[in-house]
């Protein structure tokens, strides 16, 4: 049983406990959830925009603790003025310590900025729970979904006004699950066998994404040149969690960043 074998196993157990405690008309009620969902894919794809989706993340299976005391609300607010695009909120909490509170923080203290509500969907019901929270996408993830079940989620999602970004790892995953009815493609450079990322990953699937797609590279990134060969081979955006939240002020490493890939950007033009 791999890891993400036991995440999905134990969300099918959450969602249904979910679903007991709050009804569908409950979320339907929540004050976000008429909300018009902000563009992601604008966002990223603007000519000026650094392309980063800077995530809140206080653990992982991979790495244990990554940080137990940042506040949510200060560092996504630190994170845009440093330059983030989206904000990538997890809100899986047995295995990231992330919560839907923390997602309805980053909205209130973000109002003009798209954020990705990071979780394992695998139900409707978590599309109108990230609504009803403020989110403006939700990740689907090929390793753990049927071709059917990516189109008909990434559909209710649009029905929400919401986009999709599909996460694959692997050719066979990209091949398989690549519908018009998603928005953003996320290459997610770890395996989550091994633990270890590659971004090779990135470089060999990105000539099979068509440019219908905004294309996102993800996982295990943290210096600007990665990310300049990352975006001379095709990737619009780059996922990025750790290399900020292990830091002491993770919005001061976002912003350390950001200025090293616009120097060597400029410089090598
Ligand atoms: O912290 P990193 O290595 O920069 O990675 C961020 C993000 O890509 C990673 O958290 C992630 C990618 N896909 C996921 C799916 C579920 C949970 C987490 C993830």
């Amino acid at each position: 049983m791999t890891i993400l074998d036991e995440i999905v196993a134990q969300k099918r157990i959450e969602v249904e406990q979910r679903k007991a405690a709050i009804s569908v008309s409950s979320l339907e009620q929540m004050p976000d959830f008429k909300r018009q969902a902000l563009s992601a894919r604008d966002a990223i794809q603007d000519l000026h925009s650094t392309g980063i989706i800077a995530e809140f993340k206080r653990k992982s299976p991979s790495r244990g603790i990554i940080n137990d005391w940042a506040d949510v609300a200060i560092t996504t607010q630190g994170y845009v003025k440093a330059g983030a695009a989206v904000l990538s909120i997890l809100t899986d909490e047995p295995f990231f310590g992330g919560t839907l509170a923390d997602l309805q923080a980053a909205r209130l203290a973000n109002p003009e900025t798209p954020i990705l509500r990071k979780d394992f969907i695998i139900d409707r019901y978590q599309l109108l729970e990230a609504k009803a929270w403020g989110a403006d996408l939700v990740l689907l993830i090929a390793a753990c979904l049927t071709p059917e079940e990516v189109i008909e989620l990434s559909l209710q999602a649009h029905d929400l006004s919401m986009q999709v970004l599909l996460e694959v790892h692997d050719e066979d995953e990209l091949d398989r699950s690549l519908t018009h009815t998603i928005d953003l493609v996320g290459v997610n450079n770890r395996d989550l066998k091994t633990f270890t990322t590659s971004i090779e990953t990135s470089l060999r699937l990105v000539e099979r994404i068509p440019d219908t797609f905004a294309k996102i590279t993800e996982s295990g990134l943290h210096d600007a040149d990665t990310m300049l060969t990352l975006f001379r081979a095709g990737f619009d955006g780059f996922l990025i969690g750790e290399a900020f939240m292990k830091t002491t002020d993770p919005a001061n490493a976002l912003a350390s960043l950001v200025s090293q890939y616009v120097i060597n950007n400029t410089l090598s033009i």
